[in-house]
């Protein structure tokens, strides 16, 4: 596997009326081409912001305040409006949380396949069709529904037709913000069996946000867990949930029901997130974290390697081992 993307220090500003909030801080991001990534966190923690400032869509009052996306070579955030439009869709598009809002109410299927294309310089009548047919048959929806509007798909065909346009042009990259969260349980599961299967099919690589630990544990080949704009753990999905470095981590994998395994009682995590506006000064974590020694409270964590993940965790500081030792026993 080759480097697809590799965000470095990226942060992201909201311009509030009572100053700038950091919804994203530094977070860093590597993505290999074909791989499935997951992105987890509690609602707020700047996940769908993490995102939409990868695909360069931020609009104000959010503006990237540093850092670099790196894709395909070329440094996204230095790019301008022209130069960004041939990369989105064709190398790298985007799904959205809610089709219905992403889908233009108005016009056909068809017509927003070939909107897309025409933008794209595709003007043979012919090619226009034979790709929309083929897409929405990739995504398993009868090619007559290229002729419905999207008010008459179900929640999950309008998912699967806005997943079948984000795979016009076969892009290296699809990223995804929640795309089955407004789906019932069984049509989640089949819509990410589906996603699943079209990615191996197709090679191309996915990052997808959730805040369901349990929905990318079978899917995503990393995991990165986020907490309050930070990222908390970034590593192989079955390390961390088989041993996370992170209180949190343990925390968010306590408060879902595991697929297999014995049944155990749900806990949740004590506590609110922070607010934006007024950080801990120490770990963000730190004033719910049941593992919390002094330190915790006055020194902000680096990123730690732990095997092959990176936690930012002070019980894996070498100054801390000790404490560490005592974690383990709690
Ligand atoms: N328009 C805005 N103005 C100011 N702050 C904002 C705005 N939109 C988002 N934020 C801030 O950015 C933070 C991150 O929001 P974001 O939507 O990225 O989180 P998320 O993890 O995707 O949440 P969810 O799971 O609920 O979609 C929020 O907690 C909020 O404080």
């Amino acid at each position: 596997m080759s480097k697809l993307l590799q965000v470095t220090g990226l942060s992201v500003t909201y311009d509030t009326s009572s100053g700038p909030v950091t919804a994203v801080d530094q977070v860093d991001l590597d993505v290999q081409s074909g791989e499935f990534v997951g992105i987890v966190g509690e609602s707020g923690c700047g996940k769908s912001t993490l995102l939409f400032a990868i695909a360069q869509l931020l609009t104000p009052p959010a503006s990237v305040a540093g850092g670099e996306v790196i894709f395909r070579g070329q440094n996204m955030v230095a790019m301008n409006a022209g130069e960004l439009a041939p990369i989105r869709w064709r190398n790298m598009s985007v799904v959205m949380q809610s089709a219905m809002n992403a889908l233009n109410p108005v016009k056909r299927i068809r017509a927003q396949y070939a909107d897309a294309m025409k933008a794209h310089g595709i003007r043979s009548k012919i090619e226009i069709r034979q790709r929309s047919e083929e897409v929405l048959e990739l995504v398993g929806i009868d090619r007559v529904h290229l002729n419905s509007f999207p008010h008459q798909l179900s929640g999950g065909m309008r998912q699967r037709a806005m997943i079948a346009m984000a795979l016009l042009f076969t892009p290296e990259l699809v990223i995804m913000d929640e795309p089955t969260s407004a789906l019932d349980v069984v049509a989640q599961r089949s819509l990410m069996l589906q996603i699943k299967e079209l990615q191996q099919q197709l090679g191309f690589a996915v990052i997808f946000v959730t805040h369901d630990m349990s929905l990318v544990s079978h899917f995503s080949d990393r995991l990165m867990v986020m907490y309050a704009a930070q990222e908390m753990e970034y590593g192989p999905t079955r390390q961390v949930f088989d041993s996370p470095a992170h209180p949190y981590s343990r925390g968010l994998l306590d408060a879902f029901p595991q697929i297999r395994g014995p049944r155990v009682p749900l806990q949740g995590i004590p506590g609110a997130p922070p607010n934006l506006t007024a950080m801990p000064p120490g770990c963000r974590f730190e004033p719910r974290c049941p593992l919390r020694f002094d330190a915790c409270a006055v020194t902000q964590p680096a990123l730690y390697q732990v095997a092959d993940v990176q936690a930012r965790c002070l019980l894996h500081d070498p100054d801390h081992r000790d404490k560490a030792e005592l974690g383990r026993d709690r």
